[in-house]
């Protein structure tokens, strides 16, 4: 403890918390786990702490916008969710639950593929909502195009390519390295059409997932899915800009919180030099430790546009279903309109890269 008292907690711990007490051990380390060490984990948050706002002044903050534009489609505020797996775990309604939270405070959902509500059931739960669908290149590369055809079927605006998974994370709080679901946990998006309602077992799911993935499969699951193409769990500026020659639409920096790659670069440390590197040609997004509306704005700052959340919102599901999701992201949309206003951004497209610097010290 400090000379002034605990850390503040930010937005998500009580969510955390409230979670704790309904979900079982397992779970929960499923959820809050990283791999290896968790050195890349805990480097994430940290280095959002590292960073400081440099606020500008006199600017009349009377009417602050937080609504932004992703890919074109309007969205309440520059958050969105992340892609996380079998939200069963964390509600009876799974995916449908959270879309119902992402429509009701007009934010960007990104379904998983390993999300246990099929596509079309989750578009059926919120038909406002927007959505995006998160896909791996699987080694059945004709499944995959049945999957990207899929995805655009049932209403998904775009394709977000997760390009981390080539290996098998270690994932250090599970017993024996890897989280066993409950029987009959399903994952309908990894079955074709004829065998949806069944879905495939977990080690079918975890198999399926190609080691093979290279740049040259970008234009295929484009033309496969006729959506834009967003690639996840890019890392290094020079792996960013091959994506939008090879026609990425978007870039989204991401070490998958922390879950794959120990020892890996966080987020916030790259985010600048990729966004710099790919300039006007395609958006850039950024996860990984964001809790706060000040880390949104940071994130801004360096140049993405928009932040996107996936442990706090599967605690706030887990503690409050629909319901404590929706809270917990209009909670999060008014710390950004607080942040910009204080920061002299009457919206988001006002905060610039002179809005943040590195805080001195060691
Ligand atoms: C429980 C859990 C499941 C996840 N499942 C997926 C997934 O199915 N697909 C994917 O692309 N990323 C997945 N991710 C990674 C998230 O999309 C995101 O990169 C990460 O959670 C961001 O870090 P944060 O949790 O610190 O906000 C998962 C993350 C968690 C915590
Ligand atoms: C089909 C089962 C694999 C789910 C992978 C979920 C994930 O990405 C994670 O980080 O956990």
């Amino acid at each position: 403890m400090s000379a002034v008292g605990p850390e503040a907690p930010d937005l998500s711990a009580a969510r955390r918390h409230a979670a704790a007490a309904v979900l079982d051990a397992g779970t929960l380390a499923y959820i809050d786990g990283g791999s290896g060490l968790e050195e890349t984990l805990r480097a994430n948050t940290a280095a959002w702490r590292r960073l400081a706002l440099q606020p500008r002044v006199l600017r009349d903050m009377t009417v602050v916008e937080t609504a932004t534009t992703l890919l074109g489609a309007p969205v309440a505020a520059p958050v969105a969710l992340a892609p996380t797996a079998m939200h069963l775990l964390a509600d009876p309604e799974g995916e449908a639950a959270t879309a119902r939270a992402a429509e009701r405070t007009g934010t960007l959902l990104v379904a998983s593929q390993a999300a246990n509500r099929s596509w079309q059931e989750i578009a059926d739960a919120a038909p406002g909502a927007l959505r995006w669908t998160q896909m791996y290149m699987l080694r059945d590369r004709g499944l995959t195009r049945e999957l990207a055809a899929y995805a655009k079927d049932s209403g998904s605006r775009a394709i977000v390519l997760c390009v981390d998974g080539v290996a098998l994370p270690r994932r250090s709080r599970m017993d024996g390295n890897a989280f066993v679901p409950p029987d009959g946990m399903p994952f309908p998006n990894l079955a074709p059409a004829s065998a949806r309602g069944r879905g495939v077992e977990l080690g079918a799911a975890v198999s399926a997932f190609d080691p093979a993935v290279t740049f040259a499969d970008l234009a295929l699951v484009k033309e496969w899915s006729g959506l834009p193409l967003v690639v996840k769990g890019v890392l290094h500026a020079r792996d960013a800009v091959e994506c939008v020659d090879a026609g990425a639409d978007a870039i989204a920096v991401s070490n998958h919180g922390g879950r794959q790659l120990d020892g890996c670069v966080a987020t916030a440390d790259v985010l600048a030099e990729i966004a710099d590197a790919v300039g006007a040609r395609a958006e850039v997004y950024v996860d990984g430790g964001i809790r706060t509306g000040p880390d949104v704005v940071k994130a801004l700052a360096l140049g993405a546009r928009a932040a996107f959340v996936g442990r706090p919102a599967l605690w706030a599901l887990a503690a409050g279903g629909t319901e404590g999701l929706a809270s917990y992201l209009g909670e999060l949309q008014e710390d950004v309109r607080r942040t910009l206003a204080f920061c002299g951004c009457t919206s988001p497209d006002a905060v610039r890269g002179d809005h943040v610097r590195l805080r001195p010290g060691p």
